[in-house]
């Protein structure tokens, strides 16, 4: 049984066929396409506004390329300790802003507060020339411990970051997953909560490899273009790009997709969140659940083939501290999880 990620799903069969009915005769390359032109006008529809928005392959290139194209060599992006630009992007943000740096910060269950915030704010020196500038925040939409922020909790952290002018990034590569949880509308957890620009994520949502950098402002993409292609990531056959995304958001797929998987994690989170044999990390709000486990439960899920990541527990709140021999482990549910499987796992945590 393997819940190491939802990166090791497959991709959707919608999205697998929507690419082979892309796959007939001639279309512009580059993103000129039709179907990249049709996601352009309806993610302008889905966000209620017009936005800029490029299609890229990966989160690390949208998150990379979303934060080098609003911070300056010698800006800082302020950022949860255990984000995946801090932790899995290799120093993509920092290589693709010429330098910027990351300024990284702890959090309950992998959130920032606007408290943590201000803190780091008092100490970058703004106007110095000896200091780096801070000219981002960067939040995970759902976080990378599985928790989400509510619009209420965007617009305190944009607040916080408000007088200093910084822009805000959302990495969404969960979007979908948050989404669904908040029942708010895509702009009200995004642009009229305070967020400039998101990495929307398709991959994990259940695309074959796709992503869209949405700007708000479309007049604060200009350097978006060039940036994309210096990293590689303009494709020569973008329409496979836009078909992929296309596809997710026809009839509300995408959206689908993500009740599948944040509902196999409600069942995992309800069944063994709370007793003796596991008890949850932080709440599970999406598709991923994060429970501490006793040795006994360790060894009942090695025997039983169980998969699954090891997690820091950076992010325990203090009462909640792990005990002698007790690990995180992390449970990913993707839209193709077997609602079987997952039977399995729950009496492999029970015993
Ligand atoms: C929170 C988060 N952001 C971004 C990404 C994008 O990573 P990748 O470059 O692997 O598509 C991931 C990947 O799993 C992720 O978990
Ligand atoms: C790199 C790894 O953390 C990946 N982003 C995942 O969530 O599985």
């Amino acid at each position: 049984m393997n819940f190491i990620s939802d990166n090791t799903a497959s991709a959707s069969p919608r999205v697998m066929a929507a690419l082979a009915a892309a796959n007939d005769g001639p279309a512009a390359g580059y993103g000129a396409d039709d179907w990249t032109k049709r996601v352009e006008e309806r993610l302008s529809a889905l966000f209620e506004r017009e936005v800029a928005a490029f299609l890229v392959t990966t989160g690390t290139a949208a998150n990379a390329l979303a934060l080098a194209s609003v911070v300056r060599p010698w800006g800082a992006v302020i950022t949860h300790e255990e984000s995946h630009i801090v932790e899995d992007e290799c120093g993509a943000p920092e290589f693709f802003s010429d330098g910027a740096k990351l300024v990284d910060l702890p959090g309950i269950g992998g959130k920032l507060t606007p408290e943590a915030v201000t803190r780091a704010l008092g100490n970058l020196n703004e106007g110095s020339f000896h200091n780096v500038q801070a000219q981002a925040l960067s939040v995970t939409q759902a976080t990378e411990c599985g928790t989400i922020y509510t619009p209420a909790e965007i617009r305190a952290l944009k607040e916080a970051v408000t007088a200093r002018n910084l822009t805000v990034h959302m990495d969404g590569a969960r979007f979908a997953n948050a989404l669904v949880t908040l029942g708010c509308t895509p702009a009200e957890i995004t642009w009229k909560a305070g967020v400039d620009v998101l990495s929307f994520g398709g991959t994990k949502n259940g695309a074959w490899a796709v992503e869209a950098v949405v700007f708000f402002d479309p007049g604060r993409a200009e350097e978006m273009k060039w940036r994309r292609k210096r990293a590689g990531q303009t494709l020569s056959k973008g329409r496979f790009l836009g078909a992929q995304f296309e596809a997710l958001l026809a009839d509300d797929h995408w959206l689908d997709l993500a009740r599948h998987a944040n509902g196999q994690a409600k069942r995992l989170a309800d069944a063994v969140g709370n007793g003796g044999e596991a008890r949850l990390a932080w709440p599970c709000q999406a598709n991923e659940v994060f429970l501490i486990l006793p040795p006994a439960t360790q060894e009942r899920l090695t025997a039983a083939e169980v998969r699954y990541h090891s997690w820091p527990g950076r992010s325990l709140a203090p009462d909640n501290a792990l005990q002698d021999g007790e690990i995180v482990g992390r449970f990913v549910m993707s839209f193709a999880t077997d609602p079987g499987e997952v039977g399995r796992l729950i009496a492999a945590i029970s015993g």
